[in-house]
């Protein structure tokens, strides 16, 4: 077959393109990338010779070899993997499958347009950008490559100038050679970073890559003075050269080392090279069990939750290894779904090599391995959360939503989780602005408060003028705020603690019972019967927009609000409904006018000239529209509120 060209894919391009002009300041991690690449395909490879091991054709050693060229300004890295095919060589490296780096592409534009820092260390490290980092480096990269099995290979070629070009070659034994034609700046004693020499070699497998599975091998040439057979040098004779094979790295599982024995930086380094992080993580576990499961485990919650931990595309779960032999990647049924963002491994002699995922998920084992763990987990946050609030509240920032989601989601999973998780949740408290936890807010109220209050926005601010928060905000009563729209749906989930119920301060009757709550109470049922006509004729002129329309006990300054009725979902609630394009869940809306307010005289005086008269009409719908702006919710139709407005403005 003649030699083809193919056009890369645009978004491929487009990668290409931020890979020659650099945005990543650590060059040196293209190396991290392709030994990665090259181990997995090892491990494709030997993974796929369990059940077929003629696959291998004798070549069981599996390796990687790098081999600099300083003359040429070249450095290779081959294994002896899985290998591609051509569909394959097109189908994994001219085009960009993976979302996560589509998803870079698309955060880095926004970026771009938000004229943020390219070079933020923060957002580049949640992506793996794979073998394209070659093009840091290189201004032309060659893949030799034969697939296991398959007689024929192939080479593939790019200068990275928008194309690629695929022609048949050969190649006597199967797997992968990359070579790197490097870029000046990156080969010879002058060079920014010499990646043709062994000794930077060896230090950034070192760095990267000491874990890899697999010998990460490299000729090293001396000069050596031959020596007389008591093994003295001969003088005066001449050197000869001598190539002596090293391996780089140590390979040794940090997992099967003692504990003891293992430095901080250790740990730190292995997740960072394992799991593609770029700062160590905020805490890692490490045990190991023996009993009727044996297993070790080294789970880490990494410093930042990843951008799309919530997002259909995250892929969770652990990896699995049986006697250090990797089985799978990303195991979901060992943690529940709430610990989505730890990463880390699971190596027990009790899971079998061959396992199917279909299999695995009803492992005894697998379960309780997954339970010690989710023990474990918990344990060690419930003792962060009395023993180092600082650091458990920079954990809650970054994965309180996942705890929060499991709440509302053990409706589905098991009301334990409720239970398991209840203690762990914090919420702003309108008492100082700080996280506090629901015992910590109940151990604090006064006795005669029976409910724990609750409000919800989408900000502090918000909240913290809410008509609502007034009386509150008077008695003192401390309020948690409710700032993200799972929030209410946990809250509801948990339903009470410590027998005292949640109430939203946005919903029914606030139930304070304090002399002077019971005595306003009384005095708005008495001003509620006198006005019942002007009450009947608002909800009449507001139609089904409302449930009720009533006299408010809970304002003070402002002329309204909204809120919903004790049963069914809330506004805050709908509004999340209606995001998720789930707008069947409505809040039953109550607007609660402030008999004291100068407004609630004017509108009686316009009632009395008339119920039917559109002034009137105008002025219930206008205060209708101003208690949804309170909630933040956008009336139906602005601009007539604008032009009513205008209209009374102009008066
Ligand atoms: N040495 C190799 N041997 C066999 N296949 C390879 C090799 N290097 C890359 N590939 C193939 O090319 C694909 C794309 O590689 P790339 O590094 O861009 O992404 P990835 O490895 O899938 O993801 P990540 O780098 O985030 O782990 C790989 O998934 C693999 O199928």
């Amino acid at each position: 077959m003649a030699k083809e060209t193919h056009e890369f894919q645009a978004e491929t391009k487009q990668l290409l393109d931020l890979m020659i002009h650099s945005i990543y300041t650590n060059h040196e991690i293209f190396l991290r990338e392709l030994i990665s690449n090259a181990s997995d395909a090892i491990d494709k490879a030997h993974f796929e010779s369990l059940t077929d091991r003629s696959l291998l054709e004798g070549d069981e050693d599996f390796q990687i070899f790098l081999t600099p060229d300083a003359e040429q300004h070249m450095l290779t890295i081959a294994d002896n993997g899985i290998g591609m095919n051509r569909e394959e060589l097109i189908e994994n490296i001219g085009t960009i499958a993976k979302s996560g780096t589509k998803a870079f592409l698309e955060q880095l534009k926004k970026a771009k347009e938000e004229n943020k820092d390219l070079t933020d260390k923060e957002m580049i490290g949640q992506f793996g950008v794979g073998f394209y980092s070659a093009f840091m480096v290189a201004d032309h990269v060659t893949i030799v490559t034969r697939k296991a099995g398959e007689k024929q290979a192939w080479k593939w070629e790019s200068a990275a100038d928008g194309s690629y070009t695929i022609e048949e070659c050969e190649l006597d034994k199967r797997g992968t050679a990359i070579t790197l034609h490097l870029k000046k700046e990156f080969c010879g004693k002058e060079a920014e970073q010499d990646f043709t020499d062994n000794y930077e070699l060896e230090r950034l497998v070192k760095k990267y890559s000491d874990y890899v599975r697999y010998p990460i091998k490299m000729d090293f040439t001396f000069e050596e003075t031959p020596k007389d057979k008591d093994g003295k040098e001969i003088e005066g004779a001449d050197k000869i050269k001598k190539v002596e094979t090293r391996t780089l790295n140590s390979m040794q599982p940090l997992w099967t080392k003692n504990k003891s024995d293992i430095k901080k930086e250790e740990y730190n380094e292995f997740f960072k090279h394992q799991f593609y992080e770029w700062e160590d993580p905020m805490e890692v576990f490490h045990t190991k069990a023996e009993g009727t499961v044996e297993y070790t485990a080294l789970l880490a919650i990494p410093a930042h939750a990843p951008f799309n931990l919530y997002q259909t595309d995250y892929e969770p779960g652990l990896q699995l290894y049986s006697r250090h032999v990797f089985i799978m990647d990303k195991c979901k049924d060992l943690l529940p779904d709430y610990l989505r963002f730890m990463k880390g491994l699971v190596d027990s002699p009790d899971l079998s090599l061959n396992i199917s995922r279909e299999l695995l998920q009803q492992s005894r084992e697998l379960k309780a391995i997954g339970r010690a763990l989710e023990k474990n987990i918990l344990k060690t946050l419930a003792r962060k959360l009395k023993n180092d609030r600082e650091w458990y509240e920079k954990f809650w920032n970054e994965y309180g939503k996942s705890l929060k989601i499991g709440i509302y989601n053990s409706i589905y999973s098991g009301s334990d989780t409720v239970d398991k998780l209840k203690d762990l949740i914090l919420f702003m408290s309108s008492k100082d602005g700080k996280l506090v936890t629901l015992k910590e807010y109940v151990d604090r109220m006064p006795e005669s408060q029976k409910k724990i209050y609750y409000a919800t926005a989408k900000d502090k601010e918000t909240i913290e003028q809410l008509p609502q928060m007034e009386t509150l905000r008077d008695k003192g009563i401390e309020v948690l705020y409710l700032l993200d729209p799972v929030d209410e749906f946990a809250i509801e989930t948990i339903h009470q603690y410590e027998e005292k119920p949640f109430h939203s301060i946005s919903r029914g009757d606030l139930g304070l019972d304090d002399a002077e709550s019971q005595e306003v109470k009384k005095e708005t049922e008495e001003i509620q019967k006198d006005n019942s006509d002007l009450m009947k004729d608002i909800k009449a002129a507001l139609g089904d927009k409302v449930e009720d329309v009533k006299v408010s006990a809970r304002l003070k300054s402002s002329a309204v609000c909204l809120v919903a009725d004790e049963a069914g979902p809330s506004l805050a609630m709908e509004q999340a409904f209606s995001q998720m394009k789930n707008p069947m869940f409505k809040a039953k809306r109550i607007l609660e006018i402030n008999p004291h307010h100068e407004l609630f005289s004017r509108l009686k005086e316009i009632h009395e000239t008339g119920k039917d008269s559109q002034e009137f009409k105008d002025y219930c719908d206008m205060l209708y529209t101003q208690a949804l702006l309170i909630e933040g919710i956008l009336p139906e139709n602005p601009v007539d509120f604008a032009n009513k407005v205008a209209k009374l403005m102009a008066k």
